[in-house]
């Protein structure tokens, strides 16, 4: 199975998924200067309700935040998008060491950690079907950045004891996942994919500009998760980022001057 290991990882990818050298591959290094302000663009319109936040899983890559999304009553709209998207779920990726672990990079630089905020367009019946359609995904990435700890965060860390290893979930009720997006919700947008297999290139791309915070001490507690399951030779989950990808000339637009 695919993962992020010297004999798994994502140089190795493309032997089980060839779309890995597609035209619209995520994640890519975002150059300020390289992006174009449309003023067309809309400001994000996010609606989150915590009654719909669900349970916490470790699913063997990252750990993820699931959300019912039977209902409009959690969404995306506006932004670069048309019609409304449903909130999936969210997950990290993460480093070994704070001076790396995001997918995005901005002009090289790598942050310690990065958030993905999964939404699915409703015209489709289901996250499955629109995961395979070239507007059926809309990810909200935002960047992590060492420095003060996060109290919002700290909520989803004090859940790791209960999902430390792979397989792992627990209950996680009432949370509202817009308190972990920055104050400015400036971003870069521009078509992509999924950063893990199956690399599926259904992806709007709505990369935020300013981070949010996060300790060093809550970094640990990234680190402190297990790729391997219970009963298996304990391995950290650390480095479970896809490195930048060739843009192969796609425009990324900004939504600020
Ligand atoms: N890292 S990311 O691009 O935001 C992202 C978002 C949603 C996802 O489902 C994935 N990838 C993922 O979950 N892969 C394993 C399960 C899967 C997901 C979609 C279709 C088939 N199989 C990555
Ligand atoms: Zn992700």
């Amino acid at each position: 199975a695919w993962g992020y290991a010297a004999n798994n990882g994502p140089d190795k990818w493309v032997s089980n998924f060839p779309i890995a050298d597609g035209p619209r591959q995520s994640p890519i290094d975002i150059l300020p200067g390289g992006a174009s302000y449309d003023s067309g663009l809309k400001p994000l319109r996010l609606k989150y309700d915590p009654s719909n936040c669900l349970e916490i899983l470790n699913n063997g890559h990252s750990f993820q935040v699931t959300f019912a999304d039977d209902s409009d009553s959690s969404t995306l709209k506006e932004g670069p998008i048309s019609g409304v998207y449903r909130l999936k779920q969210f997950h990290f990726h993460w480093g070994a060491s704070d001076d790396k672990g995001s997918e995005h990079t901005v002009a090289g630089t790598k942050y310690p950690a990065e958030l993905h905020l999964v939404h699915w367009n409703t015209k489709y019946p289901s996250f499955g079907e629109a995961a395979s359609k070239p507007d059926g995904l809309a990810v909200v990435g935002v960047f992590l950045k060492i420095g003060d700890a996060n109290p919002s965060l700290q909520k989803v860390l004090d859940a790791f004891n209960d999902i430390r290893a792979k397989g792992k979930q627990t209950s996680f009720a009432d949370f509202d996942p817009s308190t972990l997006l920055p104050g400015c919700l400036d971003y870069w947008t521009y078509d992509g994919s999924l950063t893990t297999p199956p690399l599926l290139e259904s992806v709007t791309w709505i990369v935020c500009k300013q981070p949010i915070s996060v300790s060093c001490q809550q970094m640990a507690k990234f680190r402190s998760l297990l790729f391997s399951a219970e009963g298996e030779p304990e391995c950290c989950m650390v480095d479970n980022y896809r490195p930048p990808q060739p843009l192969k000339g796609r425009p990324v637009r900004a939504s600020f001057q």
